[in-house]
């Protein structure tokens, strides 16, 4: 079943066409939305919990239809906002632990609860400090907690590796991972960074100018463009000396700093390079299929 199906969906904002005949199917799992700034993402969000109406078409999420159902839905959805909203004068636990009253769940069970969720997003002393002496990497902690803490089956997460340094960054997304594969709750994460979801999640929809692009599984943007890198001994030389004889033969062959990529043509590349490398006397060191990354995918 899809966790999120859109139809023709649409929003006019006074001079501003936000989403434009935007139709989507998403499966559960991790799942991308990638976009540049203003592309739509946050209004697609807004649109999925209720918070805003489209201008025009059907939107529904884990089966629930978003204008008549739209209570239902945030019972069973956490959503981590990309705007800072956070009270600067309670703790995390404080706030959490409120979180999970109004969420519906009684006192002693929200607080073991709210324990338990700031554990997993990884804060632990600094939980009982005020939130307004926070680091940007923890107030998208507490985001995300307030996000998790009512046990939600999807959530939504809007830019949370936003303000982050490069290692926040790797954290956020290791935290991300682990949500979708430990916990099992399925995640719809933004970006407008393309090559940054791309190793945790399992389907990426790109939307631009509020248009759908491509939705499609992560691998599947990398198939067809199959390269083989290999890298030989003797250096520079070695290399080169492969190359003219793969080129000989018929390949694309691109130098790649001490080695070669290969557009790989069909099966028969791998023995044509295993027999130029024998011929030439050379030493196979490594060759091993490279995955385009999407940006180069789409680059190209
Ligand atoms: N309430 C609003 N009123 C008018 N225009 C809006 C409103 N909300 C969003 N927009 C416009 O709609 C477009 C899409 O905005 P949206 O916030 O969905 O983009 P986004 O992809 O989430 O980008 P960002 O990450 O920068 O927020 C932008 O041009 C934005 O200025």
């Amino acid at each position: 079943m899809s966790i999120i199906a859109t139809r023709g969906l649409g929003k006019q904002f006074p001079g501003v066409l936000a989403l434009d005949e935007l139709t989507i199917d998403i499966e559960p799992g991790i799942v991308g939305l990638v976009g540049a700034n203003g592309a739509g993402k946050s209004t697609l969000i807004k649109i999925l919990l209720g918070l805003i109406p489209p201008t025009r078409g059907q939107a529904s999420v884990l089966g629930l239809d978003t204008a008549r159902e739209s209570l239902k839905i945030r019972e069973l959805v956490g959503y981590m906002p990309e705007n800072d909203c956070l009270p600067p004068d309670v703790s995390a636990t404080e706030f959490i632990v409120h979180i999970a009253r109004v969420s519906g769940l009684p006192a002693t069970a929200a607080r073991e609860r709210a324990a338990d969720t700031l554990r997993h997003v990884g804060l632990y002393e600094e939980r009982y400090r005020p939130i307004g002496g926070y680091s940007t990497g923890m107030r998208q902690r507490v985001k995300l907690a307030q996000a998790l803490v009512h046990d939600p089956k999807l959530v939504f997460l809007d830019e949370p590796t936003n303000g982050l340094d490069p290692a926040g960054r790797d954290e956020m997304l290791a935290l991300i991972q682990r949500i979708g594969t430990q916990f099992g709750i399925s995640v719809l994460v933004t970006s407008h960074l393309l090559g940054e979801l791309e190793r945790v999640a399992q389907h990426l929809v790109i939307i631009d100018g509020g248009r759908l692009l491509r939705s499609q599984a992560v691998t599947a943007f990398t198939q067809a463009s199959g390269v083989l890198a290999v890298e030989v001994d003797d250096e520079a030389a070695g290399r080169d000396r492969l190359g003219n004889r793969l080129a000989e033969a018929g390949l694309r062959v691109h130098p790649d700093g001490r080695g070669l990529l290969i557009d790989i043509a069909d099966e028969t590349t791998y023995d044509l390079v295993r027999d130029c490398v024998a011929d030439l006397g050379l030493a196979l060191v490594r060759m091993e299929n490279r995955r385009h990354r999407i940006e180069e995918v789409f680059s190209s």
